[in-house]
């Protein structure tokens, strides 16, 4: 179900807090990077851009069963994560670039005065440089990881605490993200949700199905209030 409180226009809102990966970041190449250097290591098949972008929201465990498939099971499954991660936080921002609009999106708010946020599941130790070595992200108000409290997404208590850290209430903010889970938090939060059908969603069917206020196809969508 959308939101039972009706959801302003977008630049409405006192506050945006975004996902990271899959929504402000086209992160895959790099993951997708690390997760086939520790593929050739073990002598495994590569994974295609096509396939590994579809779980590049989800972690290092879900992109290592991808690329291991039945053979995942019987891995030392902390050793494999702890070299895909090695191999991540040396190639944080090679690839990695924000997605077309979104430079756009955060100027405008920017300019009309509303704050903007990052809440992303990455451990802390990957997002505060990876968030340093995009000038565009150089504004944001918060940036809040998997790990700054004791529970991440789904669980709502992160992005509460941004709007706190923020001084707004979430009524008046608007979560954006591209997994079902940002969707879930937004929602337990209270805030609006739109989903960012340009990340690494499973299919745009499937992810109109989790019933964010808002689907957007790009980040501009936000100026069109769709
Ligand atoms: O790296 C992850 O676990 C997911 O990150 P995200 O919450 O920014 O999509």
């Amino acid at each position: 179900m959308a939101s039972s409180h009706t959801p302003l226009t977008p630049f409405e809102y006192d506050a945006f807090l975004f996902d990271l990966d899959g929504t402000l970041l086209d992160t895959a190449d790099d993951l997708g990077a690390a997760l086939n250097a520790v593929l050739k290591s073990e002598g495994v098949a590569q994974v295609t851009p096509e396939a590994y972008r579809k779980v590049a929201s989800n972690g290092a465990g879900a992109l290592l069963e991808l690329g291991f498939k039945a053979q995942w099971a019987s891995q030392p499954q902390t050793e494999r994560i702890k070299q895909l991660v090695c191999h991540y936080s040396q190639n944080l921002a090679t690839h990695t670039r924000c997605f077309e609009g979104i430079e756009s999106l955060l100027i405008a708010l920017e300019n009309q005065g509303i704050k903007w946020g990052i809440m992303t599941n990455k451990p802390g130790f990957l997002t505060d440089p990876l968030v340093a070595a995009i000038p565009a992200l150089k504004n944001a108000h918060v940036v809040i990881s998997g790990d700054t409290l004791t529970e991440a997404k789904p669980s709502p208590l992160p992005l509460l605490h941004c709007t706190k850290l923020m001084n707004v209430d979430p009524k008046r903010c608007l979560y954006i993200g591209d997994a079902q889970r940002d969707i879930e938090a937004g929602k337990a939060a209270g805030m609006h949700t739109a989903t960012a059908l340009w990340g690494y969603i499973p299919s745009i069917d499937e992810a109109k199905g989790w019933e964010a206020d808002f689907n957007w196809h790009s980040p501009i969508d936000a100026f069109n209030h769709i």
